[in-house]
């Protein structure tokens, strides 16, 4: 998609086409969308980076609370947003044995415990056995530590959704 197509948007459409670049934080394209016009991909994402960076330890973890969990309620109830339905499926997370569900929801239900805000990580990148790992490993560190990382991971999470849109046609997502 060309960034020239980007920049010529109306603020409605951009929020409808960059909503969910941030899982269920249409907030951040809104506040962004200031900043038009965009010099091209990297740019928006820069934008949604510094954005992201600059919120107090609160805001931060506001973002991380907006994710589902990995293999978690809103997947058993098919309430996922589209995006995060397609990245938790192409993790290995629709197809967890019993025991592996329970290590999931075992795991997440001490990493939320501990942190007050729930495991993200980007599962495009990832496969089931690494978010285990990962999950397991992360539990060990100190709160602001773990809340860069999460948030490291949510920008990843982020990236792969902007170049998914800028991919695609435009009309298809408007
Ligand atoms: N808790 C999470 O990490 N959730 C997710 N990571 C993704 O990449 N998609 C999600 O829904």
């Amino acid at each position: 998609m060309d960034i020239n197509v980007v920049n010529a948007l109306t603020y409605e459409d951009f929020v409808k086409l960059f909503g969910n670049v941030v899982e269920k934080c249409p907030l951040i394209p809104a506040a962004i969308w200031s900043h038009l016009p965009f010099k091209d991909l990297a740019d928006v994402e820069a934008h949604i980076r510094e954005f992201i960076h600059s919120l107090p330890d609160s805001g931060k973890e506001g973002v991380l609370r907006c994710h589902p969990d990995l293999a978690g309620l809103d997947l058993q109830s098919g309430t996922l947003t589209r995006e995060s339905q397609e990245e938790q499926s192409q993790a290995g997370m629709t197809t967890l044995d019993s025991a592996e569900s329970l290590q999931m929801y075992t795991l997440n239900t001490e990493y939320k415990e501990r942190f007050g805000f729930p495991f993200v990580i980007c599962a495009r990148l990832n496969s089931k056995a690494d978010i285990v790992r990962q999950l397991s490993e992360r539990l060990k560190n100190d709160r602001a530590a773990e809340r860069e990382r999460a948030v490291e991971e949510v920008t990843k999470i982020c990236s792969l959704r902007l170049r998914n849109i800028f991919l695609s046609d435009i009309q298809t997502k408007l």
